[in-house]
């Protein structure tokens, strides 16, 4: 097995050359998980999201596992309470994995014994590539983005006034080297690791070691079917009241993020707001082009890859909400929920819903709205296989971003959007994951959001109800009254 010797230092920083520079985000390398029991979530992530386990890193002081599913990456890292004092010489062992719930973990910790970081245990680098969120609940609170210079990109962001919590920092192995630094947005516990692996020839990253996926019954992972899922296609954050346009500014500013409309008779300044019949939201969208320089757009094909970041924020008038909720059990602003991409979403619904992934059930109603089942046949769907899984279906008239709004659209140009969000993957009731299909569709659709909202909230409604019946049932018993 390949051993790495992890040698990490901190290069002198460079002067800014330029005031107006942005960072050139290359790609979106990964997303970052921090909870208390990494078992529970890696189990849920292998065994019902289909991601694979491919590399860890494990020290005395914290566990971090590297899943992925297409282009798609998490990274869960979890901090140990009590560090293991078997790991302080650098050596994971069985011991190192205390009970993990699935098999697979045990397997790589013992897999994994002769890594990583002979330093670890005596850095301050917790977490390599992350910092160490001050946070009591579970939360996914690191964006990572490649980009093409840590240098050049940490002062010029230094320049424009934002926080870095990690300087400009090198890690290396005999493969090579990774340069990365930690700036903070100005989204809740929400950070951003940039990164760049160019002058890397491992396959992850150093300080983590290649893991076997082993099975309960000894197959490996990569012999399973695998779950369609190709990339991140959006990241949604719940932010609070008005806060809307200065994270839109920051974005813009620092990472050259550009607007993008949600619907094409969305105001500017007001973004794109539901704001009747229980709903109250505000949503905002931002798009980058990969590697680009501020203002310089790539073919629509590369665009298309790039995963964008919404805004929701909530409305008072309603009353409370998801978004509300979101921010009161996650202690402030952050990253609501992911939107996987799939190109058959009917199938990898099937998948997770069959592997034990529980989704959250559209308003009966949504089905048999006046013209949805046409809609459905239309697009080439079978409505009974949809409401099954409770995926939503919309259809885009727009022909074309610069077109007006067609009022018949032959059925082979028109696009569609199908969508299907999952429960919470926390204990809290804070962050969850979706399933995507473009079929053409770039945006979000109105009638899906509709939907979406009000699934979520009739969720939230009962659990709210059933832990009220929970809490006055106790207290019936504590007090005798029956
Ligand atoms: O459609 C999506 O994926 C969105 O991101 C829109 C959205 C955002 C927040 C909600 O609570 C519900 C829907």
């Amino acid at each position: 097995m390949y051993v790495c010797k992890l040698r990490i230092h901190r290069p002198p920083t460079l002067p800014c050359t330029s005031q107006k520079m942005a960072a050139y985000l290359c790609r979106l390398h990964h997303i970052a998980l921090h909870v208390r029991n990494v078992d529970k979530i890696a189990d849920d992530l292998v065994a019902k999201f289909k991601f694979k386990l491919f590399a860890a890193r494990l020290t005395g002081k914290s566990r971090q596992f590297a899943f992925r599913n297409g282009t798609a990456v998490f990274i869960v890292n979890e901090r140990l309470n009590h560090p293991i004092p078997s790991l302080s010489v650098g050596v994971a062992t069985r011991q190192g994995c205390p009970s993990p719930s699935i098999q697979g973990l045990s397997e790589i910790c013992s897999h994994t014994s002769r890594t990583v970081d002979s330093n670890s245990a005596n850095t301050e680098c917790n977490f390599l590539y992350d910092v160490r969120p001050n946070y009591s609940v579970d939360t996914v609170c690191n964006v990572c983005f490649e980009v093409e210079d840590v240098e050049r990109t940490f002062s010029a962001l230094q320049n424009q006034g934002c926080d870095f919590l990690v300087p400009p920092t090198n890690v290396q192995d005999d493969r090579g080297i990774v340069s990365y630094s930690v700036v903070k947005s100005i989204v809740g516990n929400v950070c951003h690791t940039l990164i760049d692996k160019t002058k890397y020839q491992g396959t992850f990253l150093p300080g983590f070691n290649d893991v076997e996926n082993v099975t309960k019954n000894g197959a490996r992972f990569d012999d399973l079917a695998s779950c369609p899922i190709t990339h991140f296609d959006h990241i949604t954050y719940a932010c609070p009241r008005k806060s809307t346009p200065g994270v839109m500014r920051w974005y813009e500013k620092h990472f050259g993020f550009q607007r993008f409309l949600i619907d094409r008779d969305e105001n500017l300044n007001e973004g794109y707001v539901l704001d009747q019949d229980g709903i109250g939201l505000r949503l905002t969208a931002m798009e980058y082009w990969k590697c680009s320089e501020l203002g310089l757009k790539n073919t629509s094909k590369d665009k298309e890859l790039d995963c964008k970041f919404v805004i929701a924020e909530s409305l008072p008038e309603q009353g409370r909400n998801q978004v509300d909720s979101f921010l009161e059990q996650h202690e402030g602003a952050g990253i609501q929920h992911v939107g996987l991409y799939t190109q058959d979403i009917i199938s990898t619904a099937q998948r997770l819903a069959q592997a034990g992934v529980h989704f959250f059930a559209p308003p009966p109603a949504y089905y048999t709205e006046v013209g949805k089942e046409q809609e459905m046949v239309d697009a080439g769907y079978d409505p009974k296989l949809l409401s099954q899984h409770g995926i939503l279906l919309d259809t885009d008239l727009r022909q074309d971003a610069s077109d007006s709004l067609c009022h018949y659209v032959p059925a082979e140009n028109k696009r569609y959007l199908l969508q299907v969000f999952t429960k919470p993957i926390f204990a809290e009731e804070t962050f969850f994951l979706e399933l995507i299909e473009r079929r053409g569709a770039s945006g979000f659709g109105e009638g899906n959001i509709r939907a979406l909202w009000r699934s979520v909230q009739a969720y939230m409604e009962s659990q709210r109800e059933s832990q009220e019946g929970h809490n006055s049932e106790s207290a019936t018993v504590q007090t005798g009254k029956r």
